[in-house]
């Protein structure tokens, strides 16, 4: 049996899962054999293995060698790669899948990395400071372990890649567009899987005008009209749109202006002021971690909770002017799927849309979760970026420009 091993790497977690490739009909219908990741990396890393049939779960804390945020990238992953090799081998796998959040202009669909598609890759990195070496690092590794392994990259870009061209367009001149300046969308892998699972529970019709929110350490929303995304809250790079973890989300770009010109900040204290000191971590001052927040009774908790329901809300109203009205709302991802309360305030501030929860499901965590006054359908939807990537890279290696 050959196996798809997949990456999904971020600036705090090294997440990998092995999937059997088979014969199967949709992303959620491929096998997956084990899920690992080890997160915590800059701080204190732990090593947690799912998954694996015959084994029990195992997790505890790993000690990797070199200081700083990227000697222990290095080292988590240069850890991960000797216990594949180890315990897998490279010889059973048909490809490796990678999730790579920025695609830019060039890359829509799942694509075989060559060295010329890594340096492209490579390029977009100041537009995912965030994300893009993360991802790109194994893509490295592997490639220097095993060369002739083949490697996938899966974009977080592509599915929002068909957006009208209006909800793609910033309001600057043709050339800034010409130049990929222009609103791109991210967790493009989620949306896709999620949108795939609300179909099925629908009996098989995609929904007419759905906006699902992906809440997670990054947030977005995104409107999607008989499963094709037609806007994103989330534009040119994954800082635009709602509050997150430790991102601003949208500012007034005045705001910038303002930081660099009047209080003599340079761009690189504004880039980690907005992607790593803002959001919910910056306006508690307490944690990023929802789950903190949620078990604090400090106002400034409560604040951040409230602009980032606040902030949803708000966000929500201007998709469905986008869709011109809603039939489905859905919440997936860390926040989304397990955070009742947090879906009950956005739900409050949904009523004027028709939405009403049913109590008691929203708690139990549900798939349903709409009361019977609701006009439209209220879900939760576990997403699977992983199994996407798997699936995605499955059906490249399967077509004549894939081999
Ligand atoms: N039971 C829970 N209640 C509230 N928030 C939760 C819960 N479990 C996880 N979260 C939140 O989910 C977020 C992480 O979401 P996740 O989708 O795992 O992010 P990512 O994959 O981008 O790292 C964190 O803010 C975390 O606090
Ligand atoms: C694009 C993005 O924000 O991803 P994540 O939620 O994994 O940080
Ligand atoms: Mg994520």
């Amino acid at each position: 049996m050959s196996l798809v091993l997949v990456f999904n790497s971020g600036s705090s977690s090294l997440k990998f899962a092995l999937f059997e490739a088979a014969a199967a009909s949709a992303p959620e219908a491929m096998p997956c054999a084990l899920s690992g990741q080890i997160s915590g990396l800059g701080a204190a890393p732990r090593w947690q293995l799912d998954a694996d049939p015959g084994r029990p779960r195992q997790e505890h804390s790993l000690t990797l060698d070199g200081d700083g945020d990227d000697a222990q990238q290095q080292a988590a992953l240069a850890y991960l790669l000797d216990w594949l090799e180890a315990e897998i081998g490279w010889q059973r796998l048909a490809a490796v899948g990678h999730r790579i959040v920025h695609g830019g202009v060039h890359y829509c669909e799942a694509t075989r990395i060559d060295t010329e598609t890594l340096a492209a890759l490579e390029a977009l990195t100041p537009l995912a400071p965030l994300h893009q070496p993360y991802c790109l690092a194994p893509v490295s590794a592997l490639a220097e372990r095993c060369p002739d392994l083949p490697q996938v990259a899966c974009f977080d870009t592509a599915f929002h890649a068909g957006q009208p061209a209006l909800a793609q367009r910033f309001a600057l001149p043709q050339r800034f567009h010409d130049e990929g300046m222009r609103r791109y969308g991210f967790h493009g892998l989620s949306y896709d899987y999620v949108s795939r699972r609300l179909s099925e529970e629908l009996g098989g019709q995609p929904g007419d005008r759905v906006v699902i929110a992906h809440l997670g350490s990054g947030a977005s929303l995104c409107a999607i009209a008989w499963g094709r995304s037609v806007a994103s809250s989330m534009g040119f790079t994954a800082l635009d749109g709602l509050m997150m973890g430790t991102r601003s989300g949208s500012l007034d770009p005045g705001l910038v202006l303002h930081l660099i010109q009047q209080c003599g900040m340079s761009a690189a204290e504004v880039e980690r002021l907005l992607y790593r000191e803002a959001g919910l971590l910056g306006v508690s001052g307490i944690s990023a971690d929802m789950r903190q927040l949620l078990a604090s009774s400090e106002p400034a908790a409560q604040l951040a909770v409230e602009l980032f329901v606040y902030r949803i809300v708000r966000e929500i109203g201007s998709l469905v002017a986008a869709l011109g009205g809603l039939d489905h709302l859905v919440f997936t991802a860390g926040i989304g799927e397990r955070a009742d309360t947090v879906r009950a305030a956005i739900v409050d501030g949904c009523d004027w849309l028709g939405a009403h929860l049913d109590t008691a499901a929203n708690r139990a965590h549900a798939t349903s979760i709409a009361g019977a006054k609701s006009t439209i359908g209220l879900w939760v939807l576990a997403t699977d970026e992983a199994q996407m990537i798997a699936w995605q890279t499955q059906q490249l290696l399967a077509s004549p420009s894939g081999r």
